[in-house]
């Protein structure tokens, strides 16, 4: 990709390792693993179960603290961080989970709403437009005032996708979001993402272990055993 290695990384990894548990019971569970993710790329984090890639995509996400090595997200160095700078970088992150953590006392327009919650300069008739638009873009504008409970797994997840991109987020991250779902949903909701992050210039860095959706990376990384084993280019 070499119009992109004049440009900055959105997301850059160096000599990060990271373990869990103390003394005789430490488990190393990231081992040297270096990485940089460019502007506007969707990279696909897969390999086997327990090969750390959501203790990596928590460690970008900062959602925990770097216990060795360099995390540079969005220009802001997470190693040594304080709480606010960590605070500072979730609010610029979107998070699209496979448990999709939609509040069920709100509606599927109200929790999408609550996102812009921190634009404080954006006026709330503008929020409700943003979110209607959002939703209408990952197909639920038939059900705005829908509660997540009278939605199916699939649905849930568009709320989900159009909460996590309604404030256009320069990077967004994705762990497992197709696992609740038939083959046909997951699909219909990996290639809205793509086509919203590709209007918004998003950069996704998604965890999957479903290979039907691999093809709508420009790269995939493959872990295992903590280390990143593989680096493949889809597209250059
Ligand atoms: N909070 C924790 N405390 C102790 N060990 C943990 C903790 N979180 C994860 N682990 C261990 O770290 C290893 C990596 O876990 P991680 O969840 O990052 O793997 P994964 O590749 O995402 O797996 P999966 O595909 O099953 O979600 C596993 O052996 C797991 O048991």
């Amino acid at each position: 990709m070499s119009q992109q290695l004049s440009t900055e990384p959105v997301v850059s990894v160096r000599h990060l390792n990271h373990s869990f548990g103390k003394g005789a019971l430490r488990k190393p569970v990231l081992v040297d693993v270096n990485l940089d993710i460019y502007p506007g790329e969707i990279v696909i984090l897969t390999g086997p179960s327990g090969s750390g890639k959501t203790t990596l995509l928590t460690l970008i996400a900062a959602l925990r603290s770097v216990q060795e090595g360099s995390v540079k997200v969005l220009g802001q160095e997470l190693y040594g961080a304080s709480k606010k700078q960590l605070v500072q970088v979730r609010k610029q992150i979107g998070f699209i989970f496979q448990a999709h953590n939609l509040l069920e006392c709100l509606t599927a327009q109200q929790n999408v709403r609550m996102s812009l919650r921190l634009h404080h300069e954006m006026p709330m008739q503008e929020r409700i437009a943003r979110s209607i638009e959002m939703l209408q873009a990952t197909g639920m504008g038939e059900r705005l005032d829908y509660y997540p409970d009278s939605l199916s797994g699939g649905q849930k997840q568009r709320v989900a996708i159009a909460r996590a991109l309604v404030s256009e987020p320069q990077l967004v991250l994705a762990d497992e979001p197709t696992a609740a779902l038939d083959s046909k949903s997951g699909r219909d909701v990996v290639e809205i993402m793509q086509q919203l992050a590709q209007e918004q210039g998003s950069t996704i860095l998604l965890v999957t272990h479903d290979n039907r959706i691999l093809d709508i990376a420009d790269r995939i990384l493959h872990m295992e055993d903590g280390r990143l084993a593989r680096d493949t280019a889809l597209r250059a």
